[in-house]
């Protein structure tokens, strides 16, 4: 098999001597698809916030395309094509959803800075294409803060997609979305695939299911196992971590 794009060996991350990860070891390869799922304070976040930079493991090691990540910054890590997509949308609510995408798209990352210049030809068609292919093409000229929910999540993933990353990291996609828009969340995911390396970390056992990939389950800052969603859930083991111990 090839080598894998990122590779986290043996991380651990003790905030004051709790552990959140413990001896965390994960291979993403290239184009791969993976949901991470995990009951509540199962190091979901902590592990995206790791291969983001945000914080620094313990021990252990993080690579991606085989270099070390320990001690890039955030910035930089996002500009090696890791991007992520936050719980909560995090759009720019005065601009439009065009400015948006526009300013996702610049490589510089600063709203003053896109108000004097333009971006190349190339780059103003891949936003349209993207503004079109998440269907808010009609509300290219409202205010971001304007917009639904649903359609603020989809503009945040959208403007992940117009970094051009590598890495997609996009923690609960679906939260606080109708059954609907999640479902259409679900394929615009899935037609990410391919062009991108995914991770989905969600509690929507649905979604999950509509989205298909293989599944991850942490628990206690590791993996428990890892597979296809029907054969996950019969795991007893994943069972148990969701609903506890059997009755005596
Ligand atoms: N900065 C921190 N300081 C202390 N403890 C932390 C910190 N961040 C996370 N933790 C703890 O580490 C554990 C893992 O947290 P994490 O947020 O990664 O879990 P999660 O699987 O994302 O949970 P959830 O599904 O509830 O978002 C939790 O017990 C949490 O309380």
């Amino acid at each position: 098999m090839s080598e894998p794009l990122l590779e986290l060996n043996d991380v651990s991350v003790s905030f004051d001597g709790f552990y959140a990860l413990t001896d965390l070891s994960l291979k993403l390869y290239k184009g791969e698809l993976k949901s991470i799922i995990g009951p509540n304070g199962a190091g979901k976040t902590t592990f995206l916030d790791v291969i983001t930079g945000k914080v620094r493991p313990t021990k252990g090691t993080v690579t991606f395309k085989g270099k070390s990540l320990l001690g890039v910054s955030e910035q930089q890590i996002s500009r090696n094509g890791i991007g992520r997509k936050f719980q909560t949308p995090r759009v720019f609510e005065n601009l439009t959803v065009l400015r948006n995408l526009e300013l996702s798209a610049s490589p510089e990352k600063n709203a003053f800075s896109l108000l004097g210049s333009s971006l190349p030809q190339a780059s103003k068609d891949e936003v349209h294409r993207i503004m079109n292919y998440v269907g808010l093409t009609p509300f290219a000229t409202v205010q971001a803060g304007s917009l639904s929910h649903g359609q603020k999540q989809w503009l945040a993933i959208a403007s992940l997609v117009a970094q051009a990353p590598e890495v997609l990291l996009l923690d609960e996609p679906v939260a606080g979305l109708t059954d609907e828009e999640t479902l259409r969340t679900a394929e615009l995911i899935k037609s990410l695939a391919g062009d991108h390396t995914v991770v989905v970390i969600e509690h929507d056992m649905e979604f999950i299911r509509d989205l298909g990939f293989d599944v991850t389950v942490l628990h206690q800052g590791q993996v428990l196992t890892q597979g296809p969603l029907e054969t996950v859930k019969s795991d007893p083991r994943v069972i148990e971590v969701y609903l506890g111990p059997p009755e005596q």
